[in-house]
């Protein structure tokens, strides 16, 4: 059967468990679980139960997960076009559609029992929330609809440092806005960085990424924009007094580094550059975090 008409079909095809991992976009979700663990440690003094931690990062990652299945049957079409997703376990056929429907709504549902019966309502609901921001708005729509899509979506992918923080506290605080917040300006970098490397592609899917829709040289404008706002927003943690100098130095540290890759991506606009940046910005985000945690106990 040729991989079209496979593509196509209504069964599933010579699937492996590991295919099914592959739906979930596990190394996102492990990030997205990186960033909700640190938001649930900042939010107490000392450490938050062991309970919340288990079942608040098991519920959010199964929703996290379950997300990620269902961006994969919608844009299966997509990602038949563009070599970076053309193998993917829906776009190839292997898994059928319908199969990973069954398998984003066991996820769903999981998760939220997990969160509403171990964690509490207000999380549930704003994960779920996230859920249909990614799946629904985001890839549903957003993504076909105008360049600025990942600035928009891209707040779905924001939401786990509020809902690790959430899980533990049953509120929403300020500083958990500020993690928030951090994530949402990092988005347009991180992702434009790849949108410049695989600009052909998106342009063959005809999906109006930014570089697509504008060039190269006012996305990279714009990443050195949003580099900058990063920058000075991953100062508000220090600034309002929940992170110390230890912080403060991380950041800026990371922070400037990120600034220099997006100035030599303007000046140079080379592919390689932007392949770099785009790798560097999920670095920059798992330091930026870890950071936090590790002033957040030895704060001077
Ligand atoms: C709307 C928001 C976002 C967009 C459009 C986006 C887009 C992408 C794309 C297209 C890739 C490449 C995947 C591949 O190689 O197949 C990627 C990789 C990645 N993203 Fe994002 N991303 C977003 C938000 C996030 C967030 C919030 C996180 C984590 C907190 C994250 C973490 C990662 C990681 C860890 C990878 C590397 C995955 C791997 O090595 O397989 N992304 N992102
Ligand atoms: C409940 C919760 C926290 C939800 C968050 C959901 C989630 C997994 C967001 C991931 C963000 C991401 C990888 C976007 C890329 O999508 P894309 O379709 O543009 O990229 P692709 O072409 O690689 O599929």
């Amino acid at each position: 059967m040729s991989q079209q008409a496979k593509a196509l079909s209504y069964k599933s095809e010579n699937v492996s468990w590991r295919d099914f991992l592959e739906l979930t976009k596990p190394r996102v979700v492990a990030l997205m679980i990186l960033t909700s663990v640190i938001g649930m440690l900042l939010a107490v003094p000392d450490l938050p139960g062991w309970r919340v931690l288990l079942f608040g990062n098991l519920g959010i990652a199964l929703l996290a997960g379950a997300a990620a299945v269902v961006n994969h049957v919608v844009d299966q079409k997509i990602d038949t076009i563009m070599a970076r997703t053309r193998k993917r376990p829906v776009a190839t056929g292997r898994i059928a559609p319908v199969d990973a429907l069954l398998f984003a709504i066991s996820l769903a549902l999981g998760g939220m029992l997990v969160l509403v019966w171990q964690v509490n309502t207000l999380t549930a609901w704003l994960t779920l929330a996230s859920l249909v921001g990614y799946a629904g708005v985001y890839t549903l729509f957003l993504k076909r609809a105008t360049p600025q899509n990942i600035v928009i979506g891209g707040l779905a992918g924001a939401m786990p440092p509020l809902l690790g923080w959430t899980s533990v506290t049953g509120q929403v605080d300020g500083h958990a806005l500020l993690l928030v917040l951090i994530i949402f300006a990092w988005t347009p970098p991180h992702f434009w960085a790849l949108a410049i490397h695989r600009k052909e592609e998106y342009a063959e899917a005809g999906i109006p990424m930014l570089p697509v829709t504008h060039g190269n040289r006012y996305t990279e404008l714009h990443i050195l924009l949003y580099t900058l706002m990063l920058l000075a927003v991953s100062l508000l943690p220090f600034v309002t007094g929940m992170s110390g100098y230890l912080y403060l130095a991380g950041a800026l540290v990371l922070g400037l580094r990120f600034l220099h890759y997006a100035v030599r991506l303007l000046r140079g606009d080379d592919r390689r550059v932007a392949l770099a940046t785009f790798k560097y910005s999920i670095s920059y985000l798992m330091a930026l975090f870890v950071v936090l945690l590790v002033d957040h106990y030895l704060s001077f």
